[in-house]
């Protein structure tokens, strides 16, 4: 089916929403058959059982800050080493995710859909969250893309180039990321409040798709989910329980429903095997998120001017702590009989310079033979180019097996402290970096206040994610006042520094985009909330919740039924 949504009209039809339930963005014909009476019913019933054990989950993570904030550094909780111990494994991986050496990823955007399934990878994990700018338009749209996906109907019509996409007979096998828990959804709100996001989109992902889904892509188990940003078990634990609702409600077998959980916060990397042991009947590993487990460490260590981090270029996987996280986490995952994911390579092919896209290839082709050495079963690939590289990487090593789960056990690592996982990373600071930070961050806002939230920037990948460190380094240099120590200049970091910073990147990105798409796009008001941001006496949790508000657009007729 070609998606077409219906031009704006003025209000004449409401969404048909069950008592409590209040949908604030805008109607259209084709989000109502995502938005049904049962399915927001469905919604309704996940958000009033579980937003209490929501709220406490974050307010246990505003108490970790504090802790972390007087000077308190995460660690192993002495209180769950039997769980560390114990002999325990998952319930057994899927037949038809058994095999996952090559994942890509990108947000629910149709054509893009359509492109990555059939791709050639073996996974598709399609994104609610760092790649997604949560506008309504982009959260409906994407909802509806993936119910025509998960049915086999998908097509899309590139009328500029006249060119119809459709499945190939042969498809990669779809994850679907939900936002984290820390992010509402205000066009729908619930006895009153905004709807958990996360709960929005699994919940009307899974019922409208479950019974297609483990039909013909999950071979009887399904639907698959990726778990983004947890800071801790209780928060598995969480996910674990809405499964086990929707299973209940589908009539389905318990542990039909797996996910993969993103290692993606500094936290985490101490809960590993808690996380594990709280989906065990619902898991299929863990994946390395790099880019915002390099975010975390920052946010983590906000109040700790030593451990301030070198320019962002040089936090790669290389660095002990990075390093040590990856190996940690395929040995957990191996002990416990599942997956180990590892993570993104930010580079993407270069079309217009051959030079400079062969040293982008081999950068992600290190990158990929330095996972399967290490022991992870597959890799996540942000472009279709990169496939074949990431192919040959991971089946020049493993072969014909499916993964690594159970030859290689990296019993090693068992030995990797919690000093290891902290530890600082080195490298020198630079004007430079402050520069690149600047001009990526506020483009990358720009971008996704108007509706793209992955994009390509300097021949790299940029996300929620990427931005955050940007933004979250800034912060870093400009409370602490670092000395950039690479430059040889011996120049601190000041806000008035800061200030002429942004005016000269900004005139750098006018002159790169053209003064015609300048004037045209939000790069005014992102780098207004960007500099606001950097220079914040207290450092925001994250960089899209705090600019959220500027992409809600609620319906302007009221169509409430309370
Ligand atoms: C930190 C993390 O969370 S990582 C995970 C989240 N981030 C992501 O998922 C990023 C995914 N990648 C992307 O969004 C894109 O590749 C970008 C933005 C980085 C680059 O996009 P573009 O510059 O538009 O790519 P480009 O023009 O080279 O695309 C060429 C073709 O590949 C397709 N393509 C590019 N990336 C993808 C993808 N990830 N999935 C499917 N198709 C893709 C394009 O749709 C285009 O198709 P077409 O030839 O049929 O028109
Ligand atoms: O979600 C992935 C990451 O690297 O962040
Ligand atoms: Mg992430």
């Amino acid at each position: 089916m070609e998606l077409e949504t219906s031009v704006y009209r003025p209000n004449v039809a409401v969404y048909d929403s069950p008592d409590g339930v209040e949908v604030r963005g805008r109607y259209d014909q084709i989000f109502a058959k995502i938005l049904t009476r049962e399915a927001l019913n469905f919604v309704a019933e996940l958000q009033r059982e579980f937003r209490g054990h929501v709220r406490y989950a974050m307010e246990c993570r505003r108490e970790a800050r504090r802790r972390y904030n007087s000077g308190a550094v995460p660690g192993f909780d002495p209180s769950t080493k039997f769980i560390r111990d114990g002999d325990w494994i998952c319930a057994s991986v899927p037949p038809a995710v058994a095999d996952r050496r090559v994942e890509i990823t990108g947000p629910v955007e149709r054509k893009m859909i359509i492109n990555a399934l059939n791709s050639g990878a073996k996974v598709f994990m399609a994104d609610f969250e760092d790649a997604l700018s949560p506008s309504w338009e982009n959260l409906m749209r994407g909802h509806v893309n993936l119910k025509d996906a998960v049915d086999g109907s998908i097509t899309f019509h590139d009328k500029s180039r006249n060119r119809v996409y459709k499945l190939n007979d042969q498809t990669a096998k779809l994850f679907v990321r939900p936002r984290g828990w820390h992010l509402p959804e205000a066009h729908i709100l619930i006895d009153g409040e905004p709807a958990t996001g996360c709960l929005v989109d699994f919940g009307l992902y899974f019922f409208h798709n479950y019974a297609k889904f483990r039909q013909t892509q999950g071979s009887g188990f399904g639907p698959f989910f990726y778990l983004p940003k947890m800071e801790h078990s209780r928060e598995a634990k969480i996910w674990n329980s809405v499964f086990e609702r929707a299973e209940k409600m589908a009539g389905i077998e318990r542990g039909s429903i797996r996910a993969t959980v993103l290692i993606e916060t500094l936290p985490a990397v101490f809960q590993m095997n808690e996380i594990l042991y709280e989906l065990r009947d619902h898991t299929v590993g863990l994946n390395c998120g790099r880019w915002d487990y390099i975010f975390s460490y920052v946010k983590t260590f906000q109040a700790h001017p030593d451990r301030l981090l070198p320019d962002r270029v040089l936090v790669g996987m290389g660095q002990h702590f990075m390093r040590s996280y990856s190996d940690l986490l395929i040995r957990t995952c191996h002990k416990r009989g599942v997956h180990a994911m590892g993570g993104m390579a930010a580079q993407i092919p270069i079309r217009d310079d051959p030079k400079a896209n062969e040293m982008a290839l081999d950068l992600v082709r290190k990158d990929k033979l330095r996972e399967v050495r290490a022991g992870h079963d597959g890799t996540w690939a942000a472009h279709p180019g990169l496939i074949p590289i990431c192919m040959e990487a991971f089946t020049g090593h493993m072969g014909k097996s499916p993964n690594q789960i159970k030859s290689v056990k990296r019993e090693d690592a068992a030995a990797i402290t919690e000093e290891d996982l902290l530890q600082i990373p080195r490298g020198v600071r630079t004007l430079e970096g402050l520069r690149l930070n600047t001009r990526v961050g506020i483009q990358y806002l720009a971008a996704w206040l108007t509706g793209s939230g992955s994009v390509p920037l300097y021949n790299l990948m940029e996300d929620a994610a990427t931005a955050e460190i940007s933004r979250v380094q800034n912060w870093q240099w400009i409370r602490y006042g670092v000395e950039l120590d690479g430059d040889g200049l011996g120049v601190r970091v000041t806000k008035e520094l800061f200030g002429r910073v942004v005016e000269e990147e900004m005139e750098r990105i006018e002159k790169e985009v053209g003064k015609d798409k300048f004037k045209k796009g939000m790069y005014k008001e992102a780098c207004k909330m960007f500099t606001k941001q950097c220079t914040a006496p207290e450092l925001d949790d994250f960089l899209t919740l705090a600019v959220y508000n500027h992409i809600v657009a609620h319906y302007p007729i009221n169509n409430s039924r309370l």
